[in-house]
């Protein structure tokens, strides 16, 4: 079977951890010192229920609410990733207004997205509780996950879960098995 290309955004605020989840996950390493990012694409394969995938995974420049939404995430791209961090309530305050601007730009009602709550490791700072991220996730017809870039945790399940998303709205996927039809 022909691997499938897709690409990915992975967009969010400054400092939630988009590049280190990026890293983590193409590269398998955590990097503790801070870099801001500009943009930096990566690529992966995998494969997923016996299809193979070739990732482009798009790391992008740190937004805030006034941020325009870039025009060029918004064309030849098959899903988000919606990174804030848990100890950050601006961080979950920007991606909301990030999703607001994706459905505005792509006059969509809907698009595969991933919604993360970074940084679980850092439990003791936390503000922003599971709960709050399941119900603004579900608000969005999205996936939510929590991860840690730093432990590892749960963080290629990020990539896994919006490939299928994506097989999903494109209706490549047998409601029954809940399994992507490859
Ligand atoms: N404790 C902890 N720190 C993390 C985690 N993920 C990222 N960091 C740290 O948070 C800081 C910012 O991480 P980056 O991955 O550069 O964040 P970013 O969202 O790409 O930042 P910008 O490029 O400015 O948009 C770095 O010091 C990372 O080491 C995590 O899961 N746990």
């Amino acid at each position: 079977m022909p691997s499938k290309q897709r690409k990915i955004a992975v967009m969010g605020y400054r400092s939630v951890g988009k590049s280190s989840l990026s890293i983590q996950f193409v590269e398998g390493q955590f990097v503790d010192s801070y870099d801001p990012t500009i943009e930096n694409t990566f690529t992966k394969s995998t494969r997923i229920n016996s299809q193979d995938y070739e990732l482009k995974l798009v790391d992008t420049a740190g937004q805030d609410e006034y941020s325009i939404f870039p025009s060029q995430y918004s064309i030849d791209v098959h899903g988000y990733v919606l990174v804030y961090s848990i100890t950050s309530t601006k961080s979950f305050n920007v991606v909301k207004s990030i999703y607001e601007k994706l459905l505005d730009i792509t006059g969509k009602e809907h698009v595969p997205v991933v919604l993360v709550g970074n940084k679980t490791d850092l439990h003791l700072e936390r503000t922003i509780t599971t709960e709050e991220g399941k119900k603004l996730a579900d608000e969005w017809r999205a996936i939510f996950l929590e991860t840690s870039a730093k432990q590892n945790a749960s963080v290629s399940d990020i990539f896994h879960v919006l490939l299928m998303e994506i097989e999903k709205a494109d209706g490549n996927v047998n409601e029954k098995s809940n399994c992507a039809v490859c």
